[in-house]
């Protein structure tokens, strides 16, 4: 998707000031020189490569050719900088582990990967420590939110000397669509509850494994990954997301189920459960719902299923994958500044990233 909305950027103009230079999968890597044409071959080309993919030898590629590339600029009299990006497009937490490797070697990183910003705080400082030393950047919008402007919004309300007393909503794309369909209030039985995940799972809306989405992590990683940009909170999460107190709805005989596949299988298993809460909720009047919650007063970072009434904004705003995140400031005083909007999904998710890539020009 990212390569698509990329090769569709306007020509000439933006689309020109990109090359891809290298594309991996799990599997193997595919190296382009300048001007090749990646935009029409990169299917077949990644396909067919046998080359592993090799993080020294990505590196070593991407500071030679921007080396290269600048002085073939200077010898024909026309002076330009060549700024070299890693995206990382996988939730791989041994990629994530890379990014100072990447940026000490004045590799900028964009990504929507959310593990090494929520894991232990000590990563995320050597990310901050590479950045800061060597003036590479990293940007993360897609990681809370997908493409809707969450991080760059709690940046700027930061940076301009706002104060942020609290953030809440609903953080989990995936978890907002099975409860919008699952618990709409109107009536106290409905489709079943491993039924709703699997469409979410063929939307492309969870994570690969959607027991990641289900125990709650998710919405953890992100409550984790904000609350690092309030200065009063930065250091309250040692070990990231682990700290959170954190709801998982993942039944406990399938915890430790790595295969996605094989979890949502067993997940029907368990379907009776949820339509006790489903019908527990509605005999009071109330839908379920998972939320977020960072209290900073309090100190309180919490992801939990809660229960609320058909008139609240997190039931009558929000439909299919919509996340929704009310920011309290000082600024904002009694009515919150509001994001919301698709919060999961390919093409949502590659925009940010892409939005991301386009603050480099
Ligand atoms: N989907 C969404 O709505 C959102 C996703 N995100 C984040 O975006 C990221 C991607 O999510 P999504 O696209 O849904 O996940 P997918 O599982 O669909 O895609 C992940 C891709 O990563 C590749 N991959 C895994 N490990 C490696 C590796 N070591 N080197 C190279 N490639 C690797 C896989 O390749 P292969 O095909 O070979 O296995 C796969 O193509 C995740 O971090 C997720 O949290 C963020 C916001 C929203
Ligand atoms: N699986 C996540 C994807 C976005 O971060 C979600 O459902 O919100
Ligand atoms: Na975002």
């Amino acid at each position: 998707e990212l390569v698509d909305q990329l090769s569709k950027l306007p020509s000439p103009g933006l689309r020109d000031q990109f090359q891809l230079l290298s594309l991996s999968s799990s599997r193997s890597t595919v190296y382009y020189d300048i001007g090749n044409d990646w935009q029409s071959n990169w299917r077949k080309d990644i396909a067919a490569s046998d080359i592993k993919p090799d993080a020294q030898a990505l590196a070593t590629r991407l500071t030679q050719i921007s080396t290269v590339e600048e002085v073939a600029g200077l010898r024909q009299g026309v002076s330009f900088s060549v700024i070299p990006v890693l995206v990382d497009n996988t939730s791989s937490e041994a990629v994530a582990r890379l990014y100072p490797f990447f940026l000490s070697r004045g590799i900028n990183v964009v990504t929507p990967n959310k593990k090494a910003f929520s894991s232990e705080l000590t990563l995320y400082e050597e990310i901050v420590a590479a950045s800061l030393k060597t003036g590479t950047r990293f940007y993360n919008e897609s990681t809370v939110g997908a493409g809707l402007p969450i991080i760059s919004t709690i940046k700027d309300l930061i940076a301009t000397g706002d104060k942020v007393t609290k953030i809440e909503g609903v953080f989990s794309g995936t978890l907002s669509y099975i409860f919008n369909e699952f618990s709409d209030g109107k009536s106290r039985d409905g489709p079943s509850f491993s039924s709703i995940v699997s469409v979410a799972r063929q939307k492309g809306y969870t994570e690969p494994n959607p027991a990641d989405d289900l125990n709650g992590a998710d919405v953890a990683r992100k409550l984790t990954i904000l609350s690092r940009y309030i200065p009063s909170l930065r250091d309250k999460l040692p070990d990231g997301y682990k700290s959170v107190s954190t709801k998982s709805l993942v039944p406990a005989a399938l915890d430790g189920v790595r295969s996605g596949d094989e979890f949502v299988e067993k997940l029907s298993g368990y379907d009776q459960e949820f339509d006790k809460l489903r019908s527990d909720a509605f005999e009071e009047d109330k839908v379920l719902r998972f939320v977020g919650v960072i209290d900073v007063a309090s100190g309180v970072i919490k992801a939990d299923l809660e229960r609320y009434t058909n008139t609240h904004p997190f039931v009558t705003s929000l439909g299919g994958s919509d996340n929704i995140v009310m920011f309290h400031t000082e600024r904002y005083g009694a009515r919150p500044l509001i994001v919301q909007g698709a919060g999961a999904g390919a093409a949502v998710t590659a925009m940010g990233v892409l939005g991301d890539l386009l603050r480099f020009l």
